[in-house]
């Protein structure tokens, strides 16, 4: 079975659904590792209770010593955090070669990682034959980035748009212009309330994750 890592920042709620998955037998891989950009990620725990590794890669660590204002420095340490990234996800820890016993992914899952992938480490995963994919609260070409379920339901509540959804997306270095890979839309509600309307959302993507790392397991597999 191919071996999944999954990229998380928080609550973990989609990692839990693919936890879930593979537990039923429902998912086409094995999730052998999970890595956090926060060390108080509850997904952490979701990880540990299902015995599964965790490793943490903190950007705030890489910026310690700098302010705000050193920005040309915090591009520098950025740019050494994106680098240790691949080298965390190619060879289990952020040296040069692979640890004794580490097998690589063969695919990465973001399931709410919030930190845009330079191509540092897009390159080197690209090239070590690892696929990424993310799940974006959204549909093509609408919200990307940040905040994506509030301002559709915002566009909604203004009549701007009547469909939200989600997708499964290749990762590129444009955010959230990869691939889709799987759009589930769902109807934007005038006079539904933020939490109702995220709450439908959270609902659709713990579907949308399993099934669409399922449909990228598949094409790997070919
Ligand atoms: N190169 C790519 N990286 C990432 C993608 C992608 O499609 N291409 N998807 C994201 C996930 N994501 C939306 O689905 C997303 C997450 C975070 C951001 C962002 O702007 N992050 C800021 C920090 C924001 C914050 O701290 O609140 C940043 O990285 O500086 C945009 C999109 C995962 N990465
Ligand atoms: N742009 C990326 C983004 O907004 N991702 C979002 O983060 C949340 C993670 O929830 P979880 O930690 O409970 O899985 C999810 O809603 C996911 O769509």
């Amino acid at each position: 079975m191919p071996d999944i890592t999954v990229l998380i920042s928080g609550s973990g709620s989609n990692l839990q659904a693919l936890i879930d998955a593979e537990k039923k037998g429902e998912l086409g891989g094995t999730i052998t590792q999970v890595v956090s950009s926060s060390d108080t990620a509850y997904g952490l725990t979701r990880a540990s209770q299902a015995s599964i590794g965790t490793k943490t890669h903190i950007l705030k660590n890489y910026y310690k010593g700098t302010t705000k204002e050193d920005k040309s420095e915090r591009e520098a340490r950025r740019e050494k955090f994106n680098e240790d990234l691949a080298k965390l996800l190619i060879n289990g820890d952020i040296r040069d070669t692979p640890v004794d016993g580490y097998t690589k992914p063969d695919l990465v899952v973001c399931a709410g990682w919030m930190l845009i992938l330079s191509p540092t480490v897009l390159t080197p995963l690209e090239k070590t034959g690892i696929t990424i994919i993310n799940l974006h609260p959204a549909l093509p070409g609408a919200f990307d980035g940040t905040h994506a379920i509030e301002r559709a339901w915002k566009a909604g509540q203004s009549g701007d748009i009547t469909t939200g959804g989600v997708m499964i997306h290749k990762v590129i270095a444009e955010v959230d212009r990869g691939a889709p890979v799987l759009v589930k839309e769902i109807d934007l509600r005038k006079d539904e309330s933020l939490d109702d309307y995220e709450t439908r959302i959270h609902d659709l993507e713990h579907v949308a994750i399993v099934e669409g790392t399922n449909i990228v397991l598949k094409e790997l597999a070919k």
